[in-house]
């Protein structure tokens, strides 16, 4: 599927040539084994890239709406056409299983799809002027070049997220990859260059990550600067580009509670809380990451969710009905394995898994694990743990597990499972959170904005918010002659 090695600069329309001394391996998390290599570039690549994108700015940004639409739209097209091929692509190189993967790609095409259909849509205002003698108006206009910076765990709609948007307002960019899964976004290049997309408008760059995100905060072409990552590489970049105040949207870490009431449906709620926390094998920033379960069902819900956890398959993600994929790396895994253990030596019970699992292949895999007997001294109920392990506590009071809910400097998303109407509006407003599902833990969508508060991000992506992170709106005063 694969040569040795594979290009990864696309700069200005052109595929550069590598230079085998400056590469980089991309391993299978399934198998561990190398599966090509891609080049390992830095500030001189990502200088040209940004002088291609800020080339193509004034023709890219002066279409109009319906004209950039129609490059967007022919994107979607190929995308959800190739969702097999690419699909297997993110599987390789990610680890997670491949209905999830295709399932990922397809999300990623929609968000082409959606912001086909804003770019036509990206209204101004004219302002009922308190005087005679002014017109009054706002024009939304593209920000300019902008650098995106995107993570392993959705190697393809995380990019989407951001190019759909920013391409749709007008604006050229240069992306930059997460060094562990860029073949999806050599992939979405390939695509945008099979669209037609006029040379420069999109760029890319593999390798390190430091020197190109340097150069993105560095280069007074860089307007705006969107990442998606955890919260501590996002704290960096807030630091770095106040020297030129670079405008900045930031999608960060999560930490998401569960909250389920004694009035829950238990089959549905035990069900939805493995979707949440297993989707992705535990790798995205919306899972739950504490479960709380009133006392009064507590132990049938314990019951329940143990006997459906105990039924996760894990494998290879190329593997038929494989539930649960490697994690992305040792490190990964180790992080985990810290988490459990911390809790089991504060006192918590390994209801199920706690331990790696290398049962019959090489690759970076975790069990799925349950622990009960938590206490809030525990790693894992304050720190991501980013993996498949469900720490459980038992709560009575309403207005008490909100506090404890909210008792976290994340604020991406958080989860309420109740049938009662009111309580679901009423708990889900005490919430502070960016995102709350009810009833519902995979909210994102390209028609709503996602994003969190706190330490969980700035900035909304998806709806027609998303398009705003890459408009001005600059306003114009007319004064007239009205005689
Ligand atoms: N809020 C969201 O929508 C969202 C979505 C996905 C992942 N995440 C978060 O991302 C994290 C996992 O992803 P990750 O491990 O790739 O995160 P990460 O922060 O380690 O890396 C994210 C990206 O930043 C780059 N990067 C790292 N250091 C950099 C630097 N000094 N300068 C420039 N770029 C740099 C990486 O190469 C990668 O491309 C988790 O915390 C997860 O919650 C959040
Ligand atoms: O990991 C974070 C992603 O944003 C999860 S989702 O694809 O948006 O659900």
């Amino acid at each position: 599927m694969f040569e040795s090695l594979t290009k990864s600069i696309f700069i200005n329309g052109k595929w550069e040539a590598i230079s085998e001394a400056h590469t980089e391996t991309i391993y299978n998390p399934a198998t561990l084994e190398p599966i090509t290599k891609v080049a390992h570039a830095g500030a001189k690549e990502t200088t040209k890239a940004i002088t291609a994108a800020d080339e193509a700015f004034p023709q890219w940004s002066q279409k109009t709406g319906r004209e950039r639409s129609r490059y967007l739209y022919k994107a979607y097209q190929l995308m959800q056409e190739d969702a097999e091929r690419l699909g297997k692509i993110l599987t390789m190189e990610q680890g997670k299983p491949l209905n999830e993967a295709i399932g990922e790609v397809k999300g990623a095409a929609n968000f082409l799809l959606w912001y086909a259909e804003e770019a036509s849509r990206n209204y101004g205002e004219w302002l009922p002027s308190s005087t005679n003698s002014k017109r009054l108006m706002v024009i939304p206009q593209a920000v300019g070049v902008v650098g995106a910076i995107t993570p392993w765990n959705f190697p393809s709609s995380m990019i989407t997220r951001k190019l759909a948007p920013a391409l749709a307002a007008g604006c050229t960019v240069v992306l930059k990859p997460a060094p562990e899964t860029p073949l999806s976004a050599i992939e979405i290049m390939k695509i945008f260059e099979r669209a037609g997309v006029p040379n420069g408008v999109v760029n890319l760059v593999t390798g390190d990550a430091k020197a190109i995100g340097q150069q993105l905060l560095t280069n007074k072409v860089v307007q705006h600067i969107t990442f998606t990552g955890s919260t501590a590489v996002g704290k960096y970049l807030i630091r770095e580009s106040a020297q030129q105040v670079k405008k900045l949207s930031l999608e960060l870490g999560g930490h998401a509670p569960s909250i389920v009431f004694a009035d829950a449906d238990l089959d549905k709620a035990t069900s939805l809380v493995i979707g949440s926390k297993f989707r992705n094998n535990g790798q995205t920033c919306i899972c739950t990451n504490r479960l709380y379960v009133h006392q009064h069902i507590a132990n049938d819900f314990a019951n329940l969710l143990k006997v459906k956890v105990s039924q996760l398959k894990l494998g290879s993600g190329l593997e038929n009905e494989v539930d649960l994929g490697p994690l992305i790396n040792q490190k990964a895994c180790e992080k985990v394995h810290d988490h459990v253990k911390d809790a089991t030596e504060k006192g918590a019970i390994v209801e199920c898994g706690g331990e790696q699992w290398n049962d019959k292949l090489d690759g970076h895999y975790y069990k799925p694990t349950i622990l009960s007997n938590i206490s809030d001294e525990m790693k894992i109920m304050h720190e991501e743990t980013f993996g498949p392990v469900i720490p459980i506590q038992t709560f009575t009071d309403e207005s008490e597990v909100i506090k404890q809910a909210n008792n976290t400097d994340y604020g991406l998303a958080a989860y309420v499972f109740t049938e009662n109407t009111n309580r679901a509006i009423r708990v889900s407003e005490k919430l502070d959170y960016g995102i709350v599902g009810v009833n519902d833990v995979f909210p994102a969508t390209p028609e709503a904005p996602f994003g969190g508060i706190k330490q969980s991000g700035i900035g909304k992506e998806g709806g027609h918010h998303g398009m705003d992170e890459f408009l001005e709106k600059k306003y114009i005063s007319i004064g007239i002659d009205s005689k």
